[in-house]
């Protein structure tokens, strides 16, 4: 039996791929535990400097699995835990460094819930978003009836919560919730190319830019001034911040050291 999440390290790129093609990458107790260690790993290895999250068999994911809840329904067995945090999903938690998203197929329910917490997302031309619990009774536990209005035009989040209706992946770039779409199949080439950009930077610059967007959401704009500036100055006095320009004089491809 194939593992429910394959995760792979590529240079400085971590690669986890949701793999369970048959049900189009539909979450399992397995492959949420697969993917809690994976951000446990982006986040504790400093040689990993960003993520690519896609999904097996030319789909992202179907969501939670519908017929294992016919058997045994969360409704019931559910235990009290506190859901404000479901850190496989990505709710409650942020990952310090750059999560980039490559989707082809669907991308549905809870497929869409996770992939609101990707910072860079791409897709190929046929992928299809959707958060469609609500035609099932069900409630978007993954954080869309609060991120997903934050995100793309009011209107639009409302109107894919409340009738489920499938976006297309042009749908979808016009209202936002994507950056690029390409042809099918060349999703997670593209990503990995993004990821490739960003893994060259400086490592302190890009999570301390990740940090400053995660930390000031929401605040008036001189208290946000505030944390960015604490932040910021911070890579400033670091030895990476004297290399850029350095290299950059010197006609060199930067050497950052992460300090
Ligand atoms: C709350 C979150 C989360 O937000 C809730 C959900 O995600 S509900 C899931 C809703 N899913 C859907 O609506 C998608 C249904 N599928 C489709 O619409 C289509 O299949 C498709 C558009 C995706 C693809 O269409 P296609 O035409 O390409 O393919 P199709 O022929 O239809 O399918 C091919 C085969 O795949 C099977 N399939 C597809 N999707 C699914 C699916 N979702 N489940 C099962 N099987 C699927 C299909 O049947 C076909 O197979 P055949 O055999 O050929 O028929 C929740 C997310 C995780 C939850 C937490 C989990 C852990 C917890 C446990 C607890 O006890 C407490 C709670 C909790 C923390 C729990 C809380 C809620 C979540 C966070």
């Amino acid at each position: 039996m194939e593992p429910h999440a394959l995760v792979e390290q590529r240079g400085p790129i971590l690669i986890v791929t949701m793999n369970r093609p048959q049900v189009r990458n539909a979450l399992s107790a397995e492959m949420m535990a697969i993917m809690r260690d994976a951000w446990d790993r982006v986040d504790g290895d400093p040689e990993i400097r960003a993520a690519v999250l896609t999904g097996a068999g030319g789909a992202f994911c179907a969501g939670a699995d519908l017929r294992a809840m016919t058997q045994s329904h969360p409704g019931d067995t559910f235990d009290g835990a506190d859901l404000s945090r479901i850190d496989a999903l990505l709710k409650g938690r942020r990952l310090t460094k750059p999560l980039v998203a490559a989707v082809e197929g669907p991308a549905v329910a809870g497929g869409t819930e996770i992939l609101q917490a990707t910072d860079v997302r791409v897709a190929g031309a046929s992928a299809r978003f959707a958060v469609s619990e609500a035609r099932w009774g069900l409630f978007p536990l993954g954080g869309s009836a609060v991120r997903l209005v934050r995100q793309i035009p009011y209107t639009i989040a409302v109107e894919m919560l409340t009738t489920g209706r499938q976006l297309s992946a042009a749908e979808a770039r016009e209202a936002g919730l994507i950056g690029h779409v390409v042809p099918d199949g060349q999703a997670l080439t593209k990503a990995l190319e993004l990821a490739g950009a960003i893994a060259a930077n400086g490592p302190l610059a890009v999570q301390a830019i990740l940090r400053t967007i995660r930390e000031t959401e929401g605040l008036p704009e001189n208290d946000a001034f505030a944390v960015e500036s604490k932040i910021g100055m911070a890579v400033f006095r670091s030895e990476d911040a004297k290399e850029g320009p350095r290299a950059f004089i010197e006609k060199r491809p930067p050497e950052f050291r992460g300090r």
